[in-house]
């Protein structure tokens, strides 16, 4: 804990470790940033496994190539997107509303909560982390195999996002909700780290296999100087805007500080700072 608060929030420039209880008590994280994610984890993992060179080298450069697929997978599914909002969007819309997009990966672990902590809520299930949406254009999600993912349907309705070896999730984020003037709608989601009775047991003995919880997610945003405003052809003809025109780090700046809209906290998203 000493190492990983070195990168943490109050004592260090870098800021690129959460510790629990920011988010949620079960949440930690790092953030590895782009372009040149070699150098920001290895800023971090130098920093931490001081001892160690060679991890540190080797964990930089497994960032490194996971960043770089990412940010080719992102340009991709963001073509996609546009190619089916409309005919030509992708040729139009892409080069000069997208090309200057850059990623950072976060690294999450979940702890298990505690018995005490699971019968504190209602039918054992523990949020690590509250509904939220992303202050993305899209975010890309890997789960490992312990799972909990869940996405709001319009409805209201918690649907499971079910761990795949070899599986993305793909959610749709703040800024591209804005940009496509709520045409996509910004995916609500939390994970919920389900309880570790078992059923069958009367004994009150817990699943042994029971581990922590691993996701790595890879945000793919608008640069910070970028107004974020639909362009006509995305409103189209008779339609009218449903967003001011916003800077992108004012609204970052907006979730961050404003208690409410705090990252991972709860659903304050680009409809209560420019909606109209
Ligand atoms: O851990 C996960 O699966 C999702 C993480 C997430 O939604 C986020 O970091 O915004
Ligand atoms: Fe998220």
């Amino acid at each position: 804990m000493e190492s990983k608060l070195k990168v943490g929030p109050s004592s260090s420039i870098l800021n690129t470790y959460t510790p629990h209880f920011i988010a949620s008590p079960f949440f930690e994280s790092f953030k590895v940033s782009g372009p040149d994610f070699y150098a920001s984890a290895h800023m971090t993992s130098s920093q931490l496994l001081l001892q160690n060179k060679t991890t540190s080298e080797l964990f930089s450069e497994t960032m490194k190539e996971y960043g770089r697929k990412m940010t080719e997978l992102s340009k991709r599914i963001m073509e996609i997107v546009l190619m089916i909002m409309g005919e030509g969007f992708g040729e139009k819309f892409y080069e000069s509303e997208f090309a200057k997009c850059h990623g950072y990966l976060r690294i999450i672990n979940y702890s298990i909560p505690t018995m005490e902590e699971e019968e504190e809520e209602e039918e054992g299930e523990v949020e690590g982390l509250g509904m939220h949406t992303d202050m993305s254009c899209i975010t890309i999600v890997y789960q490992d195999e312990v799972g909990g993912l869940q996405v709001r349907s319009k409805e209201g309705k918690w649907m499971d996002i079910k761990a795949c070896e070899g599986r993305l999730v793909v959610n749709i984020g703040d800024l591209m909700q804005a940009w496509s003037n709520g045409k996509l709608r910004s995916s609500q989601h939390r994970v919920v780290l389900k309880k570790r009775r078992n059923h069958n047991d009367n004994s009150n003995n817990y699943v042994k296999k029971k581990k922590n919880r691993f996701s790595v997610a890879f945000f793919w945003c608008f640069e910070d100087e970028k107004v974020i405003y639909a362009p006509d052809e995305v409103v189209g003809e008779g339609g009218f805007r449903v967003y001011k025109p916003f800077l992108c780090s004012d609204y970052l700046k907006f979730r961050q500080s404003s208690e409410r809209g705090r990252f991972e906290k709860v659903g304050y998203t680009a409809k209560d700072f420019a909606g109209i």
